[in-house]
């Protein structure tokens, strides 16, 4: 099968408020380096990735490519875009300049991806044009009522953590945004949630790692600090 051109959109405009650091966590260092380095590298790494979006905050763009995506040598970095108020809004800024093939969305804040999600995720998303990376859960999970009591506890072995890289045809997300960009108000917390939406698509689940965990509260820098010695170079 032909190889098709892959962009991965990289979101690093989130305003951290759950990590409360005046840097924004994405610019925090593990292991001498920043959390966007990581996961930057291995896209620049991937011989699936064509070219990457990085999505930065109002005013970071500079910082970006003067401190990050040249010093690192992330070549593949061929657009540095200003996000938006939300996470929806970061991802629309770049995938309305995206074309054709397949667009891997992934959240920054997110650094231990691997070569292998990368891999799996495209081997998923050339059968069914949408997937999304996720683990089962380990816990036991309890959907509260209003009052904070039990009103269910789902059967375990259906419910899965949804991560990033979220993969889709570009056409099929493209469509989707463009109807939730129509919206007022919207709830969408991740890009599956907009196909399932506003397109009926049904989205696959992919095998991601336990180790993909998103960098949100100060103690995700202390798991951050050890994984990041098996990651980047
Ligand atoms: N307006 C926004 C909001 C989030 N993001 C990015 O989307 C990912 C989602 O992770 P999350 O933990 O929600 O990041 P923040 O929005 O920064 O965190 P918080 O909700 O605690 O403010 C992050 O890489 C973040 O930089 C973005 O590009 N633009
Ligand atoms: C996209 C995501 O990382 C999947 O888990 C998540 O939904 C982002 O949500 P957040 O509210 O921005 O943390």
């Amino acid at each position: 099968m032909v190889k098709k051109h892959c962009t991965a959109i990289v979101l690093a405009a989130g305003q951290g408020k759950r990590m409360g650091t005046k840097v924004h966590k994405q610019y925090l260092l593990l292991q001498d380096k920043p959390v966007l380095y990581y996961s930057l590298q291995t896209f620049q790494d991937s011989a699936l990735i064509d070219e990457i979006y990085l999505v930065t905050g109002q005013g970071e763009e500079a910082y970006c490519e003067e401190q990050i995506v040249r010093p690192y040598g992330f070549t593949k970095v061929t657009h540095i875009v200003e996000g938006g108020a939300e996470r929806y809004n970061s991802v629309w800024n770049a995938l309305k300049y995206v074309e054709d093939g397949y667009v891997f969305i992934h959240d920054g804040a997110r650094p231990f991806i691997s070569e292998e999600i990368i891999e799996r995720a495209y081997e998923s998303v050339q059968s069914c044009n949408a997937c999304v990376v996720g683990m089962p859960v380990k816990d036991t999970i309890k959907i509260a009522d209003d009052h904070a009591n039990v009103a269910e506890t789902p059967d375990r072995s259906k419910v899965w953590m949804v991560q990033t890289p979220q993969v889709f045809h570009v056409g099929l997300v493209k469509e989707a945004y463009r109807c939730l960009m129509e919206q007022e108000e919207t709830n969408v917390t991740d890009d599956a949630m907009v196909v399932e939406t506003f397109t009926g698509h049904s989205v696959r689940l992919v095998q991601g790692s336990y180790e993909n965990i998103k960098i949100t509260t100060p103690e995700d820098l202390e798991i951050g600090e050890v994984f990041a010695g098996k990651y980047g170079k």
